[in-house]
């Protein structure tokens, strides 16, 4: 069963994500583009550091060149951006790379891209889950890799050295160079690091990396950038006098930010820093997206500067659509993916933290001041965030209140109005807001909650948690 989520099509190795589903896929992909007229220019397929990720590439390479559509596979692991920076500027109709992102070790999957090098619309994922099921298994035909390489149905090929050169070319590298910044690389063991060194090096930053060998176990931690998978990057930062600390996602299209303090920099936080600089210091002018998971803050920068601030679920592939259609200059998720208007439409990790680096240099302050001067405009918000773990009949019962019956508790603030554009949010007229909905990504129910202060937004959450008798925060 190939059913998409959130960010592409995730899977237990071994259960789901099987050497029989990964072609499946990509014959599914390959019927489509033969049905389109679509299969001239061929398809790019990339890989992360996964375990099985190299191999299921292959696999996948084997599958679209026996539906005879030139494949070039990237001749190494690869940071997602780079493979949707390869299907922007090829101008390829679709392209893959197999990732499950920040999932646990033991999963992984396929994220799909479209052209322009966006993430695979909703559209197109029904699409494939419809091609999928009418796919047999003996439509697979295969060409063996190594046959594929010689005869030129299979192609490696490296844009790296281009991908890095268009991030360089549109950020500030003098004002970086003049800065002379000491900055620690994270990439969690995974796909970063090559870029990321390469630009802040050329860029003259000190650069020291942590957490960069090869482990398809992740050091036993989650590859997701947050305050409690950090720790080893906070104790650097700290004990190094590090400037900055520089963390990523499995495949880098997710970023984490330590400050010079050792304090964990929220990805709401970097989304509004960066919205505030491009209009405020770079002079830009536009709307910005955020999914409705996000902090209210952008809205309300967006407002001062006369501009917009659109809201759409999670899920990145409704920021890029979004920011395509209003030309937004930025688009960013809680969940710490942001891109901007020039760069690729897919959230980019890599160049995220090239222009927060340029923030620093170019405004010669601390992220923390920044972010004050920006709270002293503003006001504050604050944040909380948990995740539940489900069963089944734990996932009926909490739609059924939430979803169906459409229940709500009592809450201690003046309810504006309720959403179930993706799960239930409750905008209160304060300017805050509690949202419960089921992850697209991982079996969990996450509760978020902004309000003006960490007191309120504890309480609004707990009263949400207690009226669905939610268990443990995971
Ligand atoms: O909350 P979830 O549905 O698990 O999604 C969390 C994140 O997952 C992936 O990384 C998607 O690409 C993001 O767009 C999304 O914000």
């Amino acid at each position: 069963m190939i059913k998409f989520g959130t960010g592409g099509w995730r899977a237990v190795i071994g259960e789901d994500f099987t050497k029989s589903n990964v072609q499946l896929l990509t014959t599914a992909i390959a019927k489509k583009m033969t049905d389109e007229g679509r299969t001239e220019k061929g398809f790019v397929i990339g890989y992360d550091r996964r375990f099985l990720s190299d191999t299921a590439a292959c696999w996948a390479a084997e599958a679209m060149a026996g539906r005879g559509i030139p494949c070039r596979v990237i001749h190494r692991e690869s940071p997602t951006p780079l493979v949707m920076f390869t299907v922007q500027q090829e101008g390829l109709p679709y392209g893959m790379t197999i990732t499950a992102s920040h999932n646990p070790a033991v999963y992984n999957g396929i994220k799909v891209f479209m052209d322009g090098g966006r993430d695979a619309d909703e559209l197109l994922t029904s699409e494939l889950e419809r091609y999928v099921l009418n796919t047999d298994e003996s439509e697979i035909k295969t060409v063996p890799f190594e046959e594929g390489l010689a005869n030129g149905a299979i192609q490696l090929i490296d844009p790296m050295n281009q991908y890095i050169d268009s991030i360089i070319r549109s950020v500030n590298m003098g004002a970086i160079r003049s800065a002379g910044l000491k900055v620690v690389l994270d990439p969690m063991y995974g796909v970063s690091r090559t870029a990321l060194q390469m630009i802040l090096m050329t860029a003259r930053c000190d650069v020291d990396v942590i957490h960069e060998r090869h482990d398809a176990l992740f050091g036993g931690r989650l590859p997701a950038p947050n305050d409690k998978t950090l720790t080893g990057l906070i104790s650097y930062v700290k004990e190094k006098h590090c400037g900055l600390g520089i963390a990523t996602d499995g495949d880098a299209d997710r970023l984490g930010v330590i400050d010079d303090q050792g304090n964990f920099l929220h990805p709401n936080k970097i989304l509004v820093l960066l919205y505030y600089y491009l209009m405020k210091y770079k002079g830009w002018h536009g709307a910005a997206v955020r999914n409705l998971a996000t902090t209210h803050m952008v809205d309300r920068i967006a407002e001062d500067f006369r501009e917009v601030c659109y809201e759409v679920p999670v899920g990145f592939k409704y920021v890029s659509a979004k920011m395509a259609e209003t030309n937004a200059i930025i688009g960013g998720e809680s969940s710490g993916g942001l891109t901007v208007r020039g760069h690729i439409q897919g959230k980019d990790g890599i160049y995220a933290a090239s222009l927060l680096v340029e923030m620093i240099a170019v405004t010669g302050r601390k992220l923390s001041e920044i972010y004050r001067e920006i709270t002293d405009r503003y006001g504050t918000c604050e944040m909380i965030e948990s995740d539940y773990r489900f069963g089944q009949q734990e996932k009926e019962r909490v739609t059924k209140i939430l979803l169906r019956d459409k229940l709500l508790p009592e809450f201690p603030f003046l309810i504006e109005k309720v959403s179930y554009l993706d799960g239930c949010k409750v905008y209160f007229k304060n300017g805050g807001w509690v949202i419960a909905r089921f992850s697209g990504t991982e079996p969990l129910l996450r509760v978020f909650c902004e309000m003006p202060t960490l007191e309120d937004a504890e309480n609004v959450g707990n009263i949400l948690k207690n009226y669905l008798s939610l268990g443990q925060d995971s």
